[in-house]
């Protein structure tokens, strides 16, 4: 493959600015109850594909867990090393870390997250992306945009889910205007401003993004020491900005930091309330535990990514991970 062509050249060479921009998601179909809907809801139909290393995927694992929708959408994560071919699956009998990662139970012979791309279209020359929601019945392809997908799962399925799970509201109609703007410079700023950061080709960019990121780091620190309640928007219970945000919070020490050069702090030590707020989550709901696979998030970025990790040597701290929920970095033995 010519080398402007690789698709793990995360800045084409012929962009002299140097910085990273993330392309449109191509697959944008909706699942809906409406009547005449070409996906509609049914247990089983759908197959999420996903990579526990990603954070976009990772948004809708949670989604899924939070909604009970664990019988009725299987999901498969693909092997934590994405290569030249992007993402792969398992092969029969590997063993790899975390719950569903098997060769892809849906296409028999399927090596790689593309084959399912080119099943849609042989000549598809868009990016072949986690998550990848898919219609097993009609063979097609829903959605590959995780901000939609999460979306679909919160109400599509609700015909179909205890009642305790179709009263969980992620995006309640109060709250929408809040949660629209705030998403709107966390993806900008820290989503995707950690990969701004990373893939970043020259120190301008870098410099432009990681300050950035930072600036915005600190007014969601802000934001969370004056929040009534343990979340993000003084919301008496999680919302989808709580989602969005900890995707990215629970990678930064273990791989933004070091890996994407985003050191300027870090939460354990930095952001006491961003620390408090990552590890209520995480400890005290499942669907934020379960759904974090740490080796998969360590290696993937680290042996994946050969342009800022040539020897691909995956650091052995921070340690812990993550701390327990009441320790902090005391606990390292520092005071
Ligand atoms: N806008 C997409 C972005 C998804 C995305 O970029 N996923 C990454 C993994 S973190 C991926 O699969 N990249 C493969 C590639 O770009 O070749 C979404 O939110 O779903």
């Amino acid at each position: 493959m010519p080398e402007e062509k690789s698709i793990l050249n995360w800045v084409s060479p012929g962009d002299k600015t140097g910085e990273f921009k993330r392309q449109q998601s191509v697959f944008r179909s909706w699942i809906s109850t409406a009547p005449d809907a070409e996906f509609p809801p049914e247990k089983n139909r759908y197959h999420l594909y996903v990579s526990y290393a990603c954070p976009w995927a990772h948004r809708t694992l949670i989604v899924r867990n939070l909604k009970g929708l664990q019988d009725i959408i299987p999901f498969t994560s693909v092997h934590w090393h994405m290569g030249s071919k992007g993402w792969r699956f398992a092969e029969p009998g590997e063993d790899v870390a975390g719950a569903n990662t098997s060769p892809d139970p849906v296409h028999e012979g399927f090596t790689h997250l593309r084959d399912i791309y080119f099943e849609q279209n042989p000549d598809y020359e868009g990016r072949f992306t986690v998550p990848t929601l898919y219609d097993v019945k009609a063979k097609k392809i829903v959605s590959n945009e995780s901000s939609e997908i999460i979306r679909m799962f919160y109400t599509a399925f609700d015909d179909l889910v205890a009642d305790e799970y179709k009263k969980v509201d992620l995006f309640p109609q109060k709250l929408q205007k809040d949660i629209e703007e705030m998403n709107d410079w966390v993806y900008n700023d820290v989503n995707n401003g950690v990969y701004k950061s990373g893939f970043a080709t020259t120190q301008e960019a870098y410099e432009k993004s990681v300050t950035t990121l930072f600036t915005s780091l600190d007014r969601l620190e802000s934001h969370l020491s004056s929040s009534t309640t343990p979340y993000l928007l003084s919301a008496p219970h999680i919302t989808e900005a709580d989602v969005r945000l900890f995707t990215t919070i629970i990678r930064f020490d273990p791989v933004y930091v070091q890996h994407f050069k985003c050191n300027i702090r870090d939460i354990r030590s930095g952001y006491p309330h961003l620390h408090t707020w990552m590890r209520h989550l995480y400890w005290d709901y499942p669907a934020f535990s379960e759904t974090t696979q740490f080796e998969h998030i360590k290696k993937h970025y680290t042996k994946s990514h050969g342009q800022i990790n040539q020897f691909a040597i995956t650091p052995v701290g921070p340690v812990p991970d993550i701390f327990g929920k009441d320790e902090g970095v005391a606990a390292l033995g520092g005071k």
